[in-house]
């Protein structure tokens, strides 16, 4: 099975999902990385030349690859939720697990980065509020969710382990 993690900007999806693929000898899929494979530029380049709509595409073709394939810990980049059609493709195999933080958190991990296009903009909290808000209900789409704000990345890795040896895999 899959354990694949969503949640906005900065939450800890891809640093998480090392260590925990490492804990669980599964293999560690990063979606963001395979869209950059897939496509040939790094994420900013998409944007700039192609636009945030081209980039989705790509999402969704990498995301639909990587889902049907087993025993990967996958972490999605942030607007893998945009999309029912991801979310279907992520829980056909597995569990899909929300990390949340706060806006003041998420700003703090994601500031000395320029690899995030959405949040290269005059306020980056402004804007990370803001996107948090639109996608409110989207990232409801899953009952298992860790509020990562005061918690080490270890920490983080122990409460999915927990989920994970508690759920039977039957959502959907
Ligand atoms: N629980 C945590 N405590 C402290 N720092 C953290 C925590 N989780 C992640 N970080 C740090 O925050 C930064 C962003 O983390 P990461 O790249 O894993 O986020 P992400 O969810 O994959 O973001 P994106 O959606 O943009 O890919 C990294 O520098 C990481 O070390
Ligand atoms: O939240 C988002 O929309 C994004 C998050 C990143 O992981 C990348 O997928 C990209 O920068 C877009
Ligand atoms: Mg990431």
């Amino acid at each position: 099975m899959n354990i694949s993690l969503i949640g906005f900007m900065g939450t800890g999806k891809s640093s998480v999902g090392q260590e925990l693929a490492q804990n669980l000898d599964y293999k560690f899929v990063d979606l963001d990385e395979e869209i950059v494979k897939e496509d040939g530029r790094p994420i900013p380049d998409i944007f700039a030349e192609d636009g945030e709509d081209y980039f989705r595409d790509v999402e969704t073709k990498v995301t639909e690859k990587i889902g049907s394939r087993d025993n990967q810990v996958i972490a999605t980049g942030g607007g893998v939720i945009l999309r029912d059609q991801n979310i279907a493709n992520l829980k056909q195999n597995g569990i899909v697990i929300l990390l949340q933080a706060t806006p003041e958190e998420i700003y703090n991990r994601t500031k000395d980065d320029d690899n995030r296009p959405l949040l290269e903009v005059e306020d980056p909290l402004a804007k990370i509020n803001s996107l948090l808000e639109e996608r409110k209900e989207s990232y409801q789409c899953t009952p298992y969710q860790i509020d990562t704000t005061e918690l080490s990345i270890e920490e983080v890795v122990k409460k999915i382990e927990e989920i994970v040896a508690g759920s039977e895999f039957r959502e959907k």
